[in-house]
């Protein structure tokens, strides 16, 4: 299969590259993205054979059906890291937490986040294939919280292989922070910035699609790449977990081949909700896909209203911080999917030169076939988080927590909501939320927490209170560039 770019081909990059050379180089045309030329289908027989299969053969699988150019037995071994997660048999339970709501619980990996899901498997191709090549690459991260974890824990000491991870400084929660700044592989650079996450991934995305930048690294034997999002090897592995949550509910007679359900999805950069848009459009019965936002509602406004605007608008920091997004990277590979290259070119044009653009009626009416949104505020996520800790015995991290409004909105339709990070890595939100009071320490609230409710602090969450900071870089956003070349 080949893969193709959303806004279009400007004449000196190839018209469409292999998957490899996507992930390797995912800088597209006019700082477009890479897609797939055309989503293969899965059909009852691929979910029938698949009803009672481990997760890591429905994911060999699914990656096969994209025709991708990596050698099977590179694929094999990258699934085979899922082997790490809570429970081998089985890398995402789905617990049902009431009639009609199903919690996937994406964050049992290493980091505690979904981040793992992908970034594991991800990483591993990634890092074989430039050593397998011969070559040396810089990784660039922009993170809200989650993505940084999760990419330095994947390329950690790997060979050929650097990792830049820019962080808002301040911008995440302290259990994220740690995970990143006592990080310490040789072949790690984590750099905070004054500024927020969408000043992060802004810096990402211009030194990769800067001529200047990729020249400076040519004289030093290395190319660039990226872990978040943007690269479409990100992606395809975020698209397996949906089918996983479908087969789930077959597997317990919740529901029957053909039923639709709601996928309702904590939303930053989309990339798990292109996922299961692109499920969706394989033919994996969805009836909906439920965006659930904080107080950085950028995407509920497009969704309901058909307008992205960010004039006037100015990042909020929320108890949610791997959502405190405004400028959303993956919202563009869907507009590609409904409207083609040259409309997606335009509005992408409008949104960087004017700071919006609007949908017609027909294109609002397209998004709104697969699409609903709604948000909350952090009193709103506060709320849920004790109902459904007190009277469920269900406890969610704040990210979680968006979720459930939605659920209440489409609660006779079967929904399974994504659990996105454990609440280990935001327990004083929690406990406020539990408790009231003083917001307490991390450290405070994880062992308050623990004891009252009787949950286990994961061993590597605890260990990061006692580890030595291995990275103290904070420096305005304008010298990002400056420092990552420091580094190298
Ligand atoms: N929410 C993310 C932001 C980056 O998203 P990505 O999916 O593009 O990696 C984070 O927690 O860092």
């Amino acid at each position: 299969m080949y893969f193709i770019e959303t806004r279009g081909n400007d004449g000196k990059k190839p018209k469409k590259v292999t998957f490899s050379e996507a992930i390797l180089n995912p800088s597209a045309s006019y700082g477009g993205l890479y897609v797939p030329e055309k989503l293969p289908n899965i059909d009852e027989k691929f979910l029938q054979r698949h009803l009672t299969s481990h997760y890591k053969e429905l994911a060999f699988d699914l990656l096969r059906l994209f025709s991708i150019d990596i050698d099977e037995e590179l694929i094999k071994e990258a699934l085979n890291l899922y082997d790490k997660f809570d429970d081998p048999a089985n890398p995402i339970p789905v617990v049902k937490v009431e009639e009609n709501l199903f919690i996937a619980e994406l964050y049992h990996g290493p980091t505690r986040a979904f981040k793992d899901m992908a970034l594991q498997p991800f990483g591993y191709i990634l890092s074989s294939l430039a050593k397998a090549r011969g070559e040396n690459y810089l990784i660039l991260a922009a993170t809200s919280g989650d993505t940084g974890p999760a990419t330095l824990e994947t390329f950690k000491n790997r060979e050929n292989v650097k990792v830049a991870c820019i962080y808002p400084a301040g911008g995440t929660s302290d259990v994220q922070r740690l995970q990143m700044v006592t990080e310490d592989g040789e072949n790690l650079k984590v750099i905070g910035i004054e500024g927020d996450f969408d000043d992060a991934q802004s810096a990402l995305k211009s030194l990769l699609a800067s001529e200047k930048f990729h020249a400076i690294l040519q004289e030093k034997g290395i190319k660039l790449s990226a872990a978040n999002s943007v690269n479409f090897g990100r992606i395809i592995f975020q698209i397996i977990y949906h089918i996983h949550s479908y087969l789930e509910l077959v597997r317990r007679k919740e529901i029957t081949f053909g039923d639709t359900i709601n996928l309702i999805v904590p939303s930053g950069n989309f990339g798990n909700a292109l996922g299961g848009y692109y499920a969706k459009k394989m033919g994996l019965p969805i009836k909906k896909i439920l965006i659930a936002s904080n107080a950085n509602n950028v995407l509920t406004e497009l969704i309901n209203e058909g307008r992205y605007d960010l004039r006037n608008k100015h990042l909020i920091k929320t108890s949610s911080p791997a959502m405190d997004i405004l400028k959303s990277s993956n919202v563009e590979r869907v507009l590609f999917d409904k409207f083609g290259a040259q409309r997606t070119k335009e509005l992408m044009d409008s949104l960087n030169d004017k700071g919006y653009y609007k949908l017609n009626e027909d294109e609002l009416a397209a998004l709104q076939e697969d699409f609903a949104a709604d948000f909350s505020n952090d009193d709103e996520v506060k709320a849920i988080i004790k109902e459904y800790a007190l009277e469920k015995t269900y406890l969610m991290d704040p990210h979680t927590a968006t979720t459930i409004k939605l659920f209440k909105r489409y609660a006779a339709d079967k929904n399974v909501a994504y659990s996105t990070a454990e609440w280990t890595k935001f327990a004083p939100t929690v406990l406020e939320a539990l408790e009231g009071g003083e917001k307490k320490s991390d450290l405070e609230a994880l062992q308050i927490i623990s004891e009252k409710l009787g949950v286990a602090i994961p061993q590597r969450i605890a260990e990061l209170f006692h580890k030595r900071i291995v990275h103290t870089t904070v420096v305005p956003k304008e010298k990002i560039e400056e420092e990552i070349l420091k580094f190298l």
